[in-house]
Formats: C-alpha cells, sequence, structure tokens
C-alpha cells in the first residue's frame, strides 16, 4: 500500500470536517472520491499534501507520516487549484521551472510538452501571455501537465474535469486511462459521476468528511451513484 490513513481528524470552528478512522489506497490504484460540496475531500488532499496539518490522527506515505517527513514530495505530484500555478511566468516559463526541480532540461521538458499537444489545443504554448490571463480551464490545462510532467507514483488532482471544455475533459479521461500502471497511483475528486466511474478502478464515496462508501468500479456504479446521489 502507498497510503494509509489512520483516525484523521481536521476540526473548523468545532465542526469536524473529514473523520477518517482508517484508509488505505494500494500502489497502482485510480480512485474516485466523490461526495456534494463540502464533503471533506479537498481538506483530506490538502492534508495530504502537508499543505494543512490534521487536529488528530496521521496520513503514511509509504510509510511515512507527510507531516514528519519530506519523503513523499520525490514521488508525489499535484494539482489541486491556480495556487500551484505561477501567475507572473508564461506556460512554457513555469513548465521549465518545474522541470528544474525535477532535473529536467529545457530539451526534455519541450519534448514532453509536444506529447500534450492535442491536449493543449493551441491554447496553452506559444500564446505570449502570462499564465494569470489564461482562463481558468486553461490554467488547469498547465496545472494538470505540470503535475504529470513530474513522472510521479503518487498524482493527486482535484476536481481536474472542472472548467474544462466536452472535447478536453475526454482527452484527459483518455490520458489518465492510458497513464495507468502498477507504479502510478492517481488519487482524483471528482463531481462528475461519468469520468469519475470510467477512469477509477475504485471510488470512495465521502459525506459530511465520512467514508460512506468504498468500492471496486463495475458495469453497474455509475447507476448505483446516480441513484444514491438523486435521493
Ligand atoms: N480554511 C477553512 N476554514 C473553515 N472551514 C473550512 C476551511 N476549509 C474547508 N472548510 C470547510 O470544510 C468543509 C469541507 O470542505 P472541502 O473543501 O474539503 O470539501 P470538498 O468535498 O472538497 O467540497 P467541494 O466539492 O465543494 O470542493 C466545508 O464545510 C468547508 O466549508
Amino acid at each position: 500500500m502507498i497510503i494509509e490513513i489512520n483516525k484523521l481528524k481536521k476540526i473548523y470552528a468545532g465542526i469536524t470536517v473529514v473523520d477518517i478512522e482508517q484508509l488505505t489506497i494500494n500502489n497502482g490504484e485510480t480512485v474516485g472520491l466523490i461526495g456534494n460540496n463540502g464533503a471533506g475531500k479537498t481538506t483530506l488532499f490538502r492534508m495530504l499534501l502537508d499543505l494543512i496539518r490534521p487536529d488528530a490522527g496521521e496520513i503514511l506515505s509509504k510509510g511515512h507520516n507527510v507531516a514528519d517527513s519530506d519523503r513523499w514530495k520525490k514521488y508525489t505530484a499535484s494539482y489541486l487549484d491556480e495556487g500551484f500555478l505561477i501567475d507572473y511566468l508564461t506556460p512554457e516559463e513555469y513548465f521549465i521551472f518545474i522541470g528544474s526541480l525535477h532535473q529536467m532540461g529545457v530539451t526534455e521538458v519541450m519534448d514532453f510538452l509536444r506529447t500534450y499537444e492535442e491536449f493543449f489545443n493551441a491554447e496553452i504554448l506559444e500564446r505570449g501571455k502570462y499564465i494569470r490571463d489564461f482562463s481558468k480551464g486553461n490554467q488547469n490545462k498547465v496545472g494538470i501537465t505540470a503535475a504529470l510532467m513530474q513522472q510521479p507514483e503518487l498524482l493527486v488532482l482535484d476536481e481536474p474535469f472542472a472548467n474544462l471544455d466536452p472535447t478536453t475533459q475526454i482527452r484527459l479521461k483518455a490520458h489518465l486511462k492510458l497513464l495507468k500502471s502498477p507504479g502510478l497511483t492517481t488519487l482524483i475528486s471528482s463531481h462528475d459521476l461519468n469520468h469519475v466511474t470510467d477512469v477509477c478502478d475504485r471510488i470512495i464515496l465521502f459525506e459530511k468528511g465520512r467514508v460512506i462508501k468504498d468500492f471496486y468500479t463495475n458495469e453497474n456504479t455509475l447507476e448505483e451513484l446516480e441513484a444514491y446521489f438523486s435521493q
């Protein structure tokens, strides 16, 4: 297993927004986190990336508490929101900067970006614009691509399909499927039941910070989730 969560709690203003007794994520799984607004998905991701600290419990990544050790940073890539970008850089400058943190030279970065031409749909590179001037959807494309460029063992994406046009959503979905391998564990939060059941092997359903359901997907999953959410 790559992730182990024990007795994890996050409390805001007296309200417990994440409350997970025990949860493990196995190597190579593509896991979808779903739940209505405020269910605690982003808060969980933020604790996993040590952006905020739990009030109780722990998240172990390859056996080490993410709050006590930097080891996870070497193999974890994530894109949660625009806060992960650098507004005053162009996408090219940003990719080169992120590449430099991972020992990638400019040529290597550019070669990598060429494989994303279809995903970018001619809207990202050579536009002569700063990241801050791109639409939210195109900013998402930059952030997701930068995360993938790091060739992580653990990939964490918060609502990656949000704000993307339908064509790009479908391309991203196909790409995430293509990336699946025993060496990559992916955690995706999404409100798109269709996409998440299509891409993920396992679905974890959150409600008010708690895990309500946790199951492997099959041909009936979408129907079951739709029934659950229409109650
Ligand atoms: N910094 C904060 N201060 C106070 N409350 C917070 C803070 N961050 C999150 N919360 C609260 O924690 C709860 C969980 O929020 P979170 O963003 O994790 O949910 P989510 O499942 O990601 O929701 P969404 O689907 O809307 O993105 C919400 O009630 C939210 O208002």
